[in-house]
């Protein structure tokens, strides 16, 4: 039996951060932000519906998607986020049930799925278990800001695109608090499983 294990939070809240200490564990780890980036390379066809809807301006010059561009377009215009989540999401919800199929198969005691939207877009029926990366407001514009050169502005947009991490908190079995250190989160993150008896370290 596999155990499905839902990772998620807000953006820059520190999930990438936990997946990949759940990673150096040899957990396979599925994550939907590359999925994403996948479903999005030249000639597939999600590129090929952005491009007719988005135009060629949110391209660079050799054709790949300008990554910068369509988030300022996206992140500040809900209804065009919800054109491009249109067109992208079902391909990577599809290449995540391919690879989450595969770790069933091959036996995997468990599969952590890193999935920042998973509960906005109901993915929590995907998972048997689910793990928030919560921090607080203040903390997250900071680290976001810092991250990806955004301003104060463009990082309060990005955030305000996600169901607030408050309300995720209500819907999680299990919450790293990441407002601390790198090296508490991962405390955390190693005694959830512990807890659940699918890894002993
Ligand atoms: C807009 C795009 C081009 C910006 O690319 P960029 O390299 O700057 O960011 P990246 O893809 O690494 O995403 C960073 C974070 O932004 C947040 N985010 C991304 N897309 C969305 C979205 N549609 N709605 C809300 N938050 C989002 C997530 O927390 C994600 O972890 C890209 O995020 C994208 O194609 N988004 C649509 C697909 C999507 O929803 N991806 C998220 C997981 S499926
Ligand atoms: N506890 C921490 N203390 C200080 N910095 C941190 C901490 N946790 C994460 N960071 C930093 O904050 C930023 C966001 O973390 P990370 O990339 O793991 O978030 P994420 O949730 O995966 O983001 P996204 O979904 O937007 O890609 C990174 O620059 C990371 O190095």
């Amino acid at each position: 039996m596999t155990l499905t294990v839902g990772l998620t939070g807000g953006i820059a809240s520190g999930k990438s951060t936990i997946s990949s200490f759940y990673q150096s564990l040899n957990i396979p780890i599925i994550d939907a932000d590359i999925e994403s980036r996948l479903a999005v390379e030249i000639g597939e066809p999600a590129y090929v519906e952005i491009v007719a809807h988005f135009g060629k301006d949110i391209l660079h010059q050799d054709g790949t998607l300008n990554r910068q561009k369509l988030g300022e377009i996206i992140f500040s215009n809900e209804a065009e986020r919800n054109v491009l989540n249109s067109i992208v999401h079902p391909d990577v919800r599809r290449r995540m049930d391919e690879k989450q199929r595969q770790a069933v198969k091959t036996g995997e005691k468990i599969v952590i799925l890193d999935i920042p939207l998973l509960f906005e877009n109901k993915l929590d029926t995907m998972v048997e278990r689910t793990i928030l990366v919560y921090v607080d407001q203040d903390i997250q514009i900071a680290r976001l800001m810092n991250r990806n050169d955004l301003s104060h502005e463009q990082a309060v947009n990005r955030i305000n695109a996600q169901m607030p991490l408050l309300e995720k908190k209500a819907l999680a079995d299990e919450v790293i608090n990441n407002n601390g250190s790198i090296e508490n989160s991962l405390q955390q993150a190693k005694n959830i499983l512990e807890e659940w008896h699918v890894f002993s370290i």
